[in-house]
């Protein structure tokens, strides 16, 4: 487990120890970081590299290919789009590969190269995911396998694609921001970029080929009415190789609403957040530039 005081992301071995000596590191990772990463997380090697390189074959693809390839049935469970829906000033320079949350998914209408990589990759994810959440729940108290289940009922995947850029108003990837889902696990490639912040400096989660990263999301955080707070992140760009990601984000239904539970509210610890609808919140997070935490101003109490 990484030193609190120090400047490395800690590391959470899921094997070899006792299922309350691993709750007890992801409790105390969750609270005094919102960011840890896995190891002994049970994907296989040869499943990661399958993705990557596919992903590295897609994305030299000349882009008017790429969207061919994965959006020419309107019910295709992809979709490729450069930045994102809402750039503001700064354009966040990367391309995406998207995955729709729970797409009744005909897998016949993937690409070969994209099929059996994404496919299998999302399956297992999925089911560290739970694992992963079952955990941070079991270790607040709560019934894991009830909020385990409703907190990874909607998952989407981003393949993340960062050209090497040279010009520095774009040296940002992915401007700073926070995931509005639950959890999101990210696979990084060797190449450096990701960061968190952390009181007030932002650190470098350097690539480890064993580890995936898990972020805390804004959900957490309502739910727990800030006990647990969601991760500030960045992707920096770099002048000389390109970055690939892999993000999975888990979170409730869209028709779910998700607000503090009366466990986290106390006399010296009032409510922080007002319950909203994960749509509305989504929709809200969407409809807005990427800017720090500033997503959960949509529902703070203040
Ligand atoms: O590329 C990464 O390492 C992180 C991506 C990310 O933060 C996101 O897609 O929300
Ligand atoms: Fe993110």
């Amino acid at each position: 487990m990484g030193d609190d005081q120090g400047k490395t992301v800690p590391v959470v071995d899921l094997s070899c120890q006792s299922r309350t000596q691993l709750q007890q590191q992801i409790a105390i990772a969750c609270l005094e970081w919102g960011v840890f990463e896995i190891v002994n997380h049970g994907m296989p090697i040869a499943l990661q590299n399958q993705l990557k390189n596919a992903a590295h074959h897609f994305f030299s693809l000349p882009p008017e290919v790429q969207v061919e390839l994965v959006q020419t049935h309107p019910s295709s469970p992809l979709s490729v789009f450069a930045g994102l829906r809402n750039e503001g000033e700064f354009r966040n320079r990367k391309r995406t590969l998207g995955f729709k949350p729970n797409p009744s998914m005909d897998v016949k209408l993937l690409p070969c190269l994209l099929r059996d990589p994404i496919v299998n990759f999302r399956e297992k994810m999925g089911s560290i995911a739970y694992g992963i959440t079952k955990e941070i729940f079991a270790g607040l108290q709560l019934n894991a396998d009830l909020f385990s289940t409703a907190h990874t009922r909607r998952q989407t995947m981003a393949v993340n694609y960062y050209p090497p850029c040279t010009e520095s108003k774009f040296s940002y990837g992915l401007r700073p921001h926070s995931d509005l889902g639950s959890i999101t696990i990210v696979m990084q490639d060797e190449v450096k970029g990701l960061q968190i912040k952390r009181r007030g400096d932002w650190i470098d989660v350097i690539p480890r080929k064993d580890a995936f990263v898990v972020m805390i999301g804004d959900q957490i955080e309502i739910l727990t009415n800030g006990r647990y707070r969601s991760i500030e992140h960045r992707v920096i760009t770099n002048k000389i190789v390109p970055r690939i990601s892999v993000a999975c984000f888990y979170a409730p239904t869209e028709d779910d609403v998700i607000e503090p539970l009366q466990k986290f509210v106390s006399k010296g610890c009032p409510v922080l957040y007002k319950g909203s609808k994960f749509g509305d919140y989504l929709n809200h997070g969407f409809s807005k530039p990427l800017n720090g935490k500033s997503s959960l101003m949509y529902c703070a109490i203040n």
